[in-house]
């Protein structure tokens, strides 16, 4: 397991700071960068005793591996890797869990935008599996824009077999799938419920959707055969929260 990790950018170092600071361990500022929009960052990191280092574009550049940085990284102690036992402590207090499955998304940019809109339309957890899938990095962080540090993301090592626990917890599972006969818009989205999505190329594995209650497509009008997975999982959980209201 990593000891440490790298976070970049505005929104996502905001998130960790306001979240979990305690994780914070060191932090890099664009030399000169003393704006209004970093100030309250490096107020923040201060009350941890984190003092900024100043570090030049290359720098950033090198230590993000990426130029998305927007002048600012932190590293940080990884986060807590959390599992089936976390998601069943999840199920005791929650009455009516609001869940997204992301069946082995492998594109940081995906899973970054996934969990933005998770945050965003109030979902408890998203459960990935363990192998197969794209983690927490640095780039998925800065692309959920501090969502990664307020969804619980529930790892798990045999997917299906968590389906079925989340079944016979009362948890109905409604899977995503282009071809599907029954559309998003018949579908009934209240109550306990996860909305399960398919990987980039492949869609859902056999055994997943196989495990599904129900299969609903979005409608497409045009000639495109399927949409990117995190757009039609904005669509399905944004359908599922108008429901829910
Ligand atoms: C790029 S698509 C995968 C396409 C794949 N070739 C397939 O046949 O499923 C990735 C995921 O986005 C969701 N998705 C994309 N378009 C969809 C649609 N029109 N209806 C339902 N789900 C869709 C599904 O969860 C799908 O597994």
């Amino acid at each position: 397991m990593k000891k440490q990790e790298l976070v970049f950018g505005i929104h996502a170092v905001e998130s960790l700071l306001k979240h979990a600071p305690e994780r914070v361990l060191e932090m890099w500022l664009l030399s000169g960068r003393q704006d209004d929009r970093v100030k309250p960052l490096l107020e923040m990191a201060a009350q941890w005793g984190i003092r900024a280092q100043q570090a030049s574009r290359k720098t950033l550049d090198d230590k993000a591996e990426s130029t998305q940085h927007q002048g600012i990284i932190i590293r940080v102690r990884p986060a807590k890797v959390l599992t089936e036992n976390d998601l069943e402590a999840l199920l005791d207090k929650t009455d009516s869990p609001f869940l997204l499955i992301l069946d082995g998304v492998t594109d940081p940019h995906n899973l970054g935008a996934c969990l933005r809109n998770a945050d965003a339309a109030g979902v408890h957890g998203v459960i990935v599996p363990k192998d197969n899938s794209v983690g927490l990095t640095p780039t998925v962080s800065k692309v959920a824009c501090g969502a990664a540090e307020t969804v619980p993301l529930f790892q798990v090592t045999n997917l299906a077999r968590t389906m079925k626990r989340l079944q016979e917890r009362g948890v109905w599972i409604a899977g995503t799938a282009g071809e599907a006969d029954s559309t998003l818009y018949q579908a009934d989205l209240k109550g306990a419920l996860a909305i399960a999505m398919g990987a980039e190329g492949k869609g859902l594995r056999r055994l997943s959707r196989e495990s599904c209650d129900t299969l609903i497509s979005i409608p497409m009008a045009g000639s495109v055969s399927s949409l990117n997975v995190s757009v039609a999982t904005g669509i399905c959980l944004f359908e599922a929260v108008r429901q829910r209201l």
